[in-house]
């Protein structure tokens, strides 16, 4: 038995929690009939890895229920049902600590799937899509019911506008249906802000920004979620977040392997527009925005939009980039590439809570682990009568992956005789404490926040813009080559520079001390 017995009640319905406290229910409170999700790009990578195998685990949950859902994947490629099911069978495992499936759920998951193929921007193909669906809806609406159809495009932006032009021509929900047709696009939602803002031009024309789901999935990681939480639901808190108590805050990726046959996707983006742009960011406005009027979405996303509008314009002396050695081995990737997997850079937010405390950005690929993680570290602490700074500050850390645990170091007393002080930690690691419960992938919680209506974990047009006005001055330096990109072996914590101007920013390493998660 778990200790305590924690365990998680399944959501048994579609409305969302904000969506109820809000009491907005003109779509959700009819939530029945037919749902159509459409996967554009269903013969990629995203697809096979991500999408499926989500969509699996909520059919597995029973948020898909067989009599109401029927999913189709459209792409170019000429393939049949049974291809498609070959493709991305063996990817349909289910969550971690979940029960193990049987070959009769993935079968009768995979029998709810149907291949279509068509270009991106022929009209043939997507009337031939809308006919498919309808097809399907029409048996399933004989009584009743609404018709709800969820596009998910896991494909290359650059085929965004036609193929959002081609559904709005072609594929919404029939004005005779009640229901909705949502719109769910991934990253990279451009490249700068120009291109970020004709991109959602293009888009918004055809859709409202409630249709729109611009999915970050750094966002449905259960510890990003629970950042709100600790952050307003714990008097702990509540007066020291704040430039008074606090002295810097990181908010770290790291992955230990490179870009694994995606150098030529990659080389046009680089490590702070794949991670630093929209991931860490996201994650930094949760850290930092003031506390919302509710958890209702709209509010939530103003609040993260009033932080990203105070960050000053980044310095060059604040930004450290690095280029893996061996990375331009990738016959993909150009010999001269400047192209950074790796960067430090340090923002600073304009406001009465957080002026003077750097937010140190860093992720890297090919590092030496791959972990991500929140460190919020404090002030040291004044009248120190146990010399406690020569043992280090405390810190608040929430270890977002691997091995999901939220921990504060802290200094105690060393237990025995002598009055000496040692440090130590609070700590809350999931595995130990929420033993029997399962963490829902990111992709599968935000699918479901998609057939639900509820647009909190997603990113809204003005934030996305704000973000873009960030970094921009910035990637065009590097672009220009401004800005180079230092060397470092695979497997290391990436160039020795980075850790200088982690220090230059204030952060205290505390030496003689390292967290182990525990062990069961
Ligand atoms: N893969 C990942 O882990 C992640 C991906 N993403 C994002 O998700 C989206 C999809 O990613 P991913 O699946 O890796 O991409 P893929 O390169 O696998 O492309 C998906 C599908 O799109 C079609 N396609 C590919 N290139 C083009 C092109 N130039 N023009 C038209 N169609 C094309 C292909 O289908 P067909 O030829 O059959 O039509 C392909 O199977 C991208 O926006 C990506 O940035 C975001 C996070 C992680
Ligand atoms: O969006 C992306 O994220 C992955 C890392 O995701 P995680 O959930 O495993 O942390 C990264 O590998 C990829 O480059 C990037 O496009």
């Amino acid at each position: 038995m778990a200790s305590g017995g924690w365990h998680m009640e399944k959501r048994s319905t579609l409305k969302s929690d904000s969506l109820a406290d809000k009491g907005e229910d003109s779509e959700s409170s009819l939530e029945c009939g037919s749902l159509s999700i459409i996967v554009l790009g269903a013969s990629g990578d995203l697809a096979k890895k991500k999408t499926f195998p989500a969509l699996f685990n909520l059919y597995r949950q029973g948020f898909l229920p067989p009599s109401e859902v029927h999913i189709f994947g459209y792409a170019r490629s000429k393939m049949t049902d049974d291809d498609l099911k070959d493709r991305i069978r063996g990817y349909l495992v289910p969550s971690k600590n979940a029960t193990p499936e049987t070959s009769e759920d993935v079968s009768n998951f995979l029998h709810l799937i149907q291949y279509v193929s068509g270009s991106y921007d022929s009209e043939e193909g997507f009337q031939l899509l809308d006919k498919e669906i309808s097809k399907y809806e029409y048996e399933q609406n004989r009584q009743e019911g609404i018709s709800r159809r969820l596009f998910y495009l896991a494909l290359p932006p650059s085929v965004y506008p036609s193929v959002c032009r081609m559904i709005k021509l072609h594929c919404m929900t029939k004005s005779g249906n009640v229901g909705w047709t949502r719109v769910v696009v991934e990253k990279p939602f451009g490249k700068d802000l120009e291109s970020a803002e004709q991109l959602s031009s293009q888009i918004g024309e055809l859709f409202d920004e409630s249709q729109i789901y611009r999915i970050d999935h750094y966002l449905g990681k259960e510890l990003v979620q629970n950042m709100l939480v600790m952050r307003f639901a714990n008097r702990f808190f509540l007066p020291l977040w704040n430039r008074d108590n606090i002295d810097n805050v990181q908010i770290v990726f790291r992955e230990d392997f490179g870009t694994e046959g995606r150098g030529g996707y990659f080389d046009q983006y680089g490590i702070i527009r794949d991670i630093i742009q929209n991931h860490l960011l996201q994650v930094l406005c949760l850290v930092a925005m003031e506390k919302p009027v509710s958890l209702t979405p709209e509010y939530i996303r103003d609040e993260k939009v009033k932080v990203l509008q105070a960050v000053n314009p980044i310095k060059d002396e604040e930004v450290v980039l690095g280029q893996y050695e061996g990375y331009r081995d990738d016959p993909t990737v150009p010999k001269t590439s400047n192209t950074p997997t790796f960067a430090t850079v340090v923002l600073r937010i304009h406001n009465e809570r957080w002026e003077g405390v750097p937010f140190i950005l860093k992720a890297g690929k090919a590092l030496n682990s791959r972990k991500a993680e929140i460190r919020v570290q404090f002030k040291d602490v004044p009248g120190d009568i146990f010399k406690c700074k020569k043992q280090g500050r405390n810190e608040f850390v929430m270890r977002l992956q691997p091995s999901e645990s939220i921990y504060m170091k802290l200094t105690v007393k060393q237990p025995g005789l002598e009055m000496s002080t040692v440090q130590s930690e609070l700590d809350l690691s999931y595995k130990q404490r929420y033993q029997e419960v399962v963490i829902p992938e990111a992709y599968e919680r935000l699918i479901l926040d998609t057939i639900r209506g509820d647009q909190q974990h997603f990113v809204r047009r003005d934030e996305l813009k704000a973000a873009w006005e960030i970094f921009t001055p910035l990637l065009h330096r590097i672009d220009k080559g401004q800005l180079k990109s230092l060397p470092y072996k695979p497997g290391t914590r990436g160039p020795v520079e980075a850790d200088a101007l982690l220090e230059k920013a204030g952060y205290v390493q505390t030496h003689g001390y390292i967290w182990v998660p525990p062990s069961l």
